[in-house]
């Protein structure tokens, strides 16, 4: 997988379960992948974020071997993705957007298929069947053709398929679309689990609050590039968007206050001022402490922490600079951004 351009920085010797350095793909003339960087420690949890089409399933499919870059390196789970697929191949899970069910048969006989898709023996093909079967919560559903199945339990089959051939690398893109809250956190239970059991999960999604509920780490991508790289409290600190918001009842306190409070944000409408803050104990007692010595009686104080919505509104708006860090980012609150 060489790369055209300049050659890629050899990737150091690291216990990374992926490590990737200057991944590009294109499609036709249009660059979906410009250049990515990727460094998931072994027995973490990894987010890829982005707007549809920002390239994360192309990511995905790079690294399980489905589709070749056209320039970058990658190693995972310690193989050469370009010299070794066969040994990544082995090592990975790949679930998601194209689901490996096949709906004719029953959720047992698609584990047992895949048992000897591993070359499992078939004592040991029918012990870890049964023992995923029971741990995903499908005994019941398993002499059932596939096709009936929820669409949780239909997702359990899915990332239970991709444990039969015990991958130290699990990819899961898109794992809880369309499912409702309690499969959802269904999922999450499970991924917690596996990384529990030493697995490293790649996750793509769409949810911000699941990335944030799972992550150790999140990348954003938008532009081709990764834009940001952190936690969800790093990523979340990097953008402004935390503010008090001061709600009134009473039109002549709401007056009253907005002629003392210069620096806050109007909302005429709902009588609600909004100050910018850190949230912190201080400033709302300071806050509070105006109040009470203006003799001014609010209605409703409510306190707004940057969410990681911040972050992707501010990341990946059409003001963000591609390859520009977060604090080069567009400074517009949330609401204005949607
Ligand atoms: N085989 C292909 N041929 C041509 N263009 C493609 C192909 N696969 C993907 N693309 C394009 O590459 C871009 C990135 O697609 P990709 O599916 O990786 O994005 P994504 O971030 O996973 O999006 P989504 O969140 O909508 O699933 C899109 O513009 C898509 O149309």
């Amino acid at each position: 997988m060489p790369s055209p351009a300049a050659p890629p920085a050899p990737l150091a010797d690291s216990p990374s379960a992926v490590a990737a350095t200057g991944l590009r793909k294109s499609y036709g003339g249009k660059t979906v992948l410009d250049g990515i960087d990727l460094h998931i420690p072994a027995g973490s949890v990894f987010a890829l974020l982005g707007p549809n089409g920002a390239g994360k399933t192309t990511a995905v499919k790079i690294l399980s071997t489905l589709i070749a870059a056209d320039g970058g390196r990658a190693r995972v789970a310690g193989h050469d993705l370009a010299a070794d697929p066969q040994s990544v191949r082995a090592a990975i899970g790949v679930t998601g957007q194209f689901s490996a069910v096949d709906g004719l048969i029953t959720g047992e006989e698609n584990m047992l298929l895949m048992a000897d898709l591993h070359h499992l023996p078939r004592r040991e093909g029918r012990r870890v069947t049964a023992e995923l079967l029971e741990r995903f919560d499908l005994v019941e559903a398993a002499k059932k053709p596939a096709q009936s199945y929820s669409g949780g339990m239909r997702r359990r089959l899915d990332i239970a398929m991709t444990l039969v051939g015990g991958p130290r690398v699990i990819f899961l893109d898109e794992p809880t679309t369309g499912l409702d809250p309690r499969s959802r956190h269904r999922t999450w239970q499970i991924v917690r689990e596996l990384v529990k059991g030493g697995v490293t999960v790649f996750l793509t999604t769409q949810y911000l609050e699941e990335a944030d509920e799972l992550a150790d780490r999140i990348a954003v991508l938008n532009g081709g590039r990764i834009v940001a790289e952190g936690t969800a409290d790093e990523l979340k600190r990097t953008v402004p968007g935390g503010h008090v918001r001061i709600r009134f009842t009473d039109p002549a306190a709401y007056r009253s206050a907005a002629a003392v409070l210069h620096g806050a944000g109007r909302d005429d409408e709902a009588l609600a001022l909004q100050l910018p803050s850190d949230g912190s104990q201080r400033e709302l007692r300071s806050v509070l402490d105006w109040l009470d010595s203006a003799g001014i009686e609010a209605d409703e104080l409510t306190v707004h922490a940057p969410d990681l919505d911040d972050v992707f509104f501010a990341l990946t708006s059409s003001t963000a600079t591609p390859g520009a860090g977060p604090a080069a980012a567009s400074h517009q609150p949330k609401e204005a951004l949607r």
